[in-house]
């Protein structure tokens, strides 16, 4: 079983203008809703890719009502912990540029805490967790960091798709996989990063504090998979953008749920890249169909190999 955690849900809402006109009223052209949440999106392409998986994290209110409902009627297997305070709503903006205004989101009580942490007790051997996203304002940072030892313990193993600090603490705990895009991995290594060999010696960087594979994703660019012995590198097949939301949460969903079948990091690789442009060419998070076209036309390239 793969579970995925989203601590930090939304409601997405995209709305459609042709320009923003700050300090004046700005009338929308079109709108639409969808749960939200790095880990939910990654359960998302899961089911659709026909993987097994339970989404856990937190939900609560009005807006945790319509996550949930949503997530139902879309056949997702849910263990949420309800909290009192109200799911937080992501504004995405899709104007001459796409913008996204991500709220902080909602307190957690130490009692919320301590049920959800209690939902890891059925985590055991063989299942893998991908920890996605922020962590709330108000929890310790180090959460990941607790629960990856939590069910590291009991045998399973793990993903993670966070920034900073929250990332750097589990390097150590040998994540299956690691996925900044190359402006978080220039953040993280503190330069900037212009060229592919440049990107590779940052992911090396991570590799050697422990990562087991270092996936950058660089938008419309494409990506680079950094294993312990390997690089590969993709381009991104041509197409029409219409929401690069959960893009990353797609690319990431799409690698660990075939490398959860088939341990192979090339095809786990080329099936992650197929499903970021395909959500990248879809209004919400991409079908089945919609990445099996994709699919079809990716190609990847080891450029390097050690053996
Ligand atoms: N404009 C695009 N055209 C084609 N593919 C895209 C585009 N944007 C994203 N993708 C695909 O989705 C992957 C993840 O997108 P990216 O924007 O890099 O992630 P994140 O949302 O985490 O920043 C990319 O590596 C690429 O394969
Ligand atoms: O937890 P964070 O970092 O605030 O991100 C949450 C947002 O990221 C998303 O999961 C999309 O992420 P990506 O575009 O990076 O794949 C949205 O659904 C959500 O609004």
């Amino acid at each position: 079983m793969i579970y995925t955690v989203t601590l930090n849900p939304s409601i997405d809402y995209v709305v459609e203008l042709p320009k923003i006109q700050m300090g004046l009223v700005n009338r929308l052209e079109k709108t639409v809703k969808f749960p939200g949440g790095k880990g939910i999106n990654v359960s998302r392409i899961l089911n659709e890719m026909k993987v097994e998986n339970t989404a856990l994290g937190f939900v609560g209110g009005f807006t945790g009502h319509f996550v949930t409902e949503a997530l139902s009627e879309l056949k997702l297997n849910i263990d949420f912990t309800e909290i009192a305070d109200d799911t937080r709503i992501n504004v995405k903006i899709h104007a001459e540029k796409e913008t996204e205004l991500n709220a902080k989101g909602p307190e957690i009580s130490v009692e919320e805490l301590e049920t959800f942490k209690k939902t890891f007790l059925k985590v055991g051997a063989k299942d893998v967790v991908v920890f996605s996203g922020s962590i709330p304002e108000n929890l310790p940072q180090s959460l990941y960091l607790e629960l990856i030892n939590m069910i590291t313990a009991a045998g399973a193993e793990f993903a993670v798709d966070t920034t900073g600090e929250a990332l750097l603490k589990t390097l150590d705990k040998h994540p299956i996989i690691i996925k900044p895009n190359n402006h978080e991995l220039s953040a993280i290594v503190g330069r900037s990063l212009k060229s592919d060999d440049e990107i590779v010696d940052a992911a090396r960087e991570l590799i050697n504090k422990g990562a087991q594979n270092v996936l950058v994703s660089m938008a419309s660019d494409g990506g680079i998979l950094v294993t312990k012995r390997e690089v590969y590198r993709s381009y991104a097949p041509s197409g029409q953008v219409i929401n690069s939301v959960g893009a990353g949460d797609s690319m990431l969903a799409g690698f660990i749920g075939e490398y959860y079948q088939n341990k192979n990091v090339e095809t786990a690789f080329k099936r992650g890249l197929a499903c970021g442009s395909a959500t990248a060419f879809s209004l919400d998070i991409a079908d089945k169909l919609m990445i099996k076209k994709v699919y079809s036309e990716i190609n990847v390239k080891k450029v390097r190999s050690e053996n």
